[in-house]
């Protein structure tokens, strides 16, 4: 069962996870406008960003404000990374935890009320809440990566990671990886049969392998794999959370990412390029998946391991293309 509101009021018996083939069934989102727009115009301090640290979907988010530049210009606000029956809450007193500094809510949902008194649907992160209407933008991550990267991108560093000419090939790569990657760990774990969790491993790690390919003699995803992508912060995202969570909680465990060729250096590289390091809490990430979903975890128990270590030198300088000048890696990449 998934907790959500239903006409604007929090109830915790309302859907089954699982449609009747036992397949994870995510739900749409519901707040879809675009910055940019007459309603929504790019403007500096109007806008707010509230996620997850443990979040991927939220991570790409955070990672485009970063790289962009855009920390000055779009606040953020982080949730609680343990997520109880009233769902994702602020605990400021939590280490890389905040208030928040909209409404000062206990609770995310309270936000997703004051947008809409009547809302139905999950309170998920991301957010992005404008100041002006007192409303919730969008919460769907591709398109608030998307938005930031057209309507915002000029009030940052000059950093592109949308370009016109290579955007079709963007969008291409982010749908493709979308379902066998990004929802496929969701859809691996949260399986409601063996054989619909055994089809989701497989056809997960053909993708992997087939970007594991990919990667041996390209630098980024699309773009000749010469210019670093919103679809490389897609992929990004999965990867990182891979080792810790994925394979052990959700049972991904064909292999670890730390096994493969070029997608472990891959990793790497994009951990070290300025600005992403600092947006990744593998703390938050840990505790999060492992107490929070007790039905595929009852114990609460957070693994261990592996010991990962995301700065390491991995050598991929000498494939063609690299991360745009403002982004030059630093030493311990933040
Ligand atoms: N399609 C959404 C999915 C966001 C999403 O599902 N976020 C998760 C956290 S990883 C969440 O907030 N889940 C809370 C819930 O489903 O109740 C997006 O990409 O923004």
């Amino acid at each position: 069962m998934v907790n959500m509101f239903v006409d604007g009021e929090w109830r915790t018996d309302t859907y089954e996870f699982n449609d009747e083939e036992g397949e994870f069934d995510r739900q749409p989102t519901s707040f879809r406008d675009r910055l940019g727009t007459e309603a929504f115009p790019a403007e500096s301090g109007r806008y707010h960003l509230y996620i997850s640290r443990a979040c991927p979907w939220a991570h790409g988010a955070s990672m485009v404000r970063s790289l962009l530049g855009l920390e000055d210009h779009v606040s953020m606000d982080i949730v609680d990374p343990y997520r109880d029956e009233m769902g994702w809450q602020f605990t400021p007193e939590k280490d890389d935890c905040t208030e928040d500094s909209i409404l000062g809510a206990d609770y995310l949902g309270e936000l997703y009320t004051e947008a809409d008194p009547n809302y139905t649907g999950r309170v998920t992160v991301p957010v992005l809440w404008d100041r002006e209407r007192e409303t919730i933008v969008n919460n769907e991550s591709i398109e608030v990566m998307e938005t930031f990267s057209t309507a915002m991108q000029e009030l940052g560093n000059g950093v592109d990671l949308y370009p016109e000419d290579v955007r079709e090939e963007v969008d291409e790569m982010v749908d493709r990886i979308y379902e066998p990657i990004n929802n496929g760990v969701y859809r691996a774990g949260f399986a409601g049969t063996q054989e619909v969790y055994e089809k989701n491993v497989n056809r997960l790690f053909d993708a992997l392998d087939a970007l594991d390919e990919r990667l041996a003699d390209q630098r980024y995803l699309v773009a000749d794999g010469e210019r670093l992508t919103l679809a490389d912060l897609r992929l990004f995202a999965t990867l990182v959370r891979f080792d810790h969570v994925y394979h052990t909680h959700f049972k991904c465990n064909r292999r670890l990412v730390s096994q493969y060729d070029h997608l472990w250096p891959y990793v790497r590289d994009l951990y070290q390029t300025s600005g992403i390091a600092k947006t990744v809490n593998v703390d938050h990430i840990k505790e999060h998946y492992y107490t929070t979903h007790t039905d595929i975890n009852p114990t609460g128990f957070v693994a261990v391991g592996p010991d990962l270590d995301f700065e390491a030198p991995h050598g991929r300088d000498e494939l063609p293309g690299g991360p745009p000048a403002e982004l030059a890696p630093t030493p311990r990449g933040d």
